[in-house]
């Protein structure tokens, strides 16, 4: 079962783009393009940490407000979870402008009533990669510590969140189950909504969903980290918007999770999920017009999360992060 459109047409857009890149949309499993836009440049960049995943394509909205998608396991979904180039991926969107980025994954719920199909804004992150993940711009020789304590966005995540009614904006397309938007302050009682990263590419134990369960996961999956670490170091607005797709493994009644309903639930949904993409952008396009601030408060923030005093540190890594946050530590 596939997910794939035709890419002939992008592949013969325009190389450059001139404007301003404010947002960006990173797509997960099951979203590889943004078909409710025009399509105008694609860009091929080459960073310090390498190439992206694939191509960025820059499209703009009715209005005119450019847009930056990126597809990150690759357009043809060929790359492992754990071989995702995340710092590259980051690095480059960063390059072109992008302060706001809003990531789409396709994830297991570990609680009954985020059903398959339902939409999650998750608040907070456990960290169950296996540390084999390039996970920070800076190295030996350049020593640098981030805030994590938040590990999402506050502002993007109250602009999402308050944008979209829990009921009725996502269509249903069977007569069980509409989807649910579930964010912390309206669904979930001021509850944090936790995601859980996982190393994969096997999904998890019977046991091991369990546990996560015990710990207050609310969905699993294999993308959050270290995307949304990389996007703080890179001073980037980050939110994750996640979509259900299955039970994982931990619900005795369901079989464990394959990819044919993770697939299936997407396939299904994914008008739903471009919708979604669709209102999201319009919504964070108003808010950079009005001048609300998104990432405003991350600005310079890198600048005083340095250990190593910047006189000693070689002229490579200072021209690597030179490509990052240009003038923070300049190269002499
Ligand atoms: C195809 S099932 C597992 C796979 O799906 C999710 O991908 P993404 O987050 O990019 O939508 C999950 O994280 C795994 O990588
Ligand atoms: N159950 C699951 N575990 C990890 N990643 C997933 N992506 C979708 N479903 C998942």
């Amino acid at each position: 079962m596939s997910l794939h459109r035709d890419s002939v047409a992008v592949n013969q857009l325009p190389h450059t783009y001139d404007g301003k890149v404010l947002l960006a949309v990173i797509g997960g499993t099951g979203l590889y393009d943004l078909p409710n836009l025009k399509p105008v440049a694609r860009l091929t960049i080459s960073t310090p940490w390498g190439f992206p995943s694939s191509p960025i394509t820059i499209s703009v909205t009715e209005s005119g407000f450019p847009v930056a998608f990126l597809a990150r396991h690759g357009q043809h979904h060929d790359l492992l979870p754990s071989d995702v180039p995340s710092r590259a991926n980051i690095a480059a969107l960063k390059h072109i402008g992008v302060k706001a980025i809003i990531s789409f994954s396709a994830v297991g719920s570990l609680q009954p009533e985020i059903k398959p199909r339902d939409f999650v804004v998750p608040t907070q992150i456990i960290d169950r990669t296996k540390g084999i993940r390039p996970s920070t711009f800076f190295e030996k020789g350049f020593v640098a510590h981030a805030m994590f304590g938040e590990p999402f966005d506050l502002k993007l995540n109250k602009i999402i969140s308050d944008n979209i009614p829990s009921q009725g904006f996502l269509e249903g397309f069977d007569l069980q189950h509409t989807p649910t938007f579930h964010t912390k302050e309206k669904t979930n009682k001021g509850e944090d909504l936790t995601v859980i990263c996982m190393e994969g590419p096997q999904f998890s134990t019977r046991a091991e969903s369990r546990l996560y369960r015990t710990w207050g996961g609310s969905v699993i999956n294999m993308s959050v980290l270290p995307e949304a670490k990389l996007a703080r170091e890179a001073e980037i607005a980050y939110q994750m918007i996640c979509m259900s797709t299955d039970y994982d493994s931990w619900n005795e009644n369901e079989e464990p999770v394959t990819v044919e309903t993770v697939v299936g639930n997407l396939k299904a949904n994914s008008a739903n999920a471009h919708k979604l993409a669709a209102k999201l952008i319009d919504v964070v396009a108003v808010e950079f017009a009005n001048g609300t601030g998104i990432a405003d408060d991350l600005e310079g923030s890198m600048k005083y999360s340095v250990s190593t005093s910047t006189h000693g540190v070689k002229k490579e890594l200072l021209e690597k992060m030179h490509f990052l946050l240009p003038g923070y530590w300049p190269v002499n």
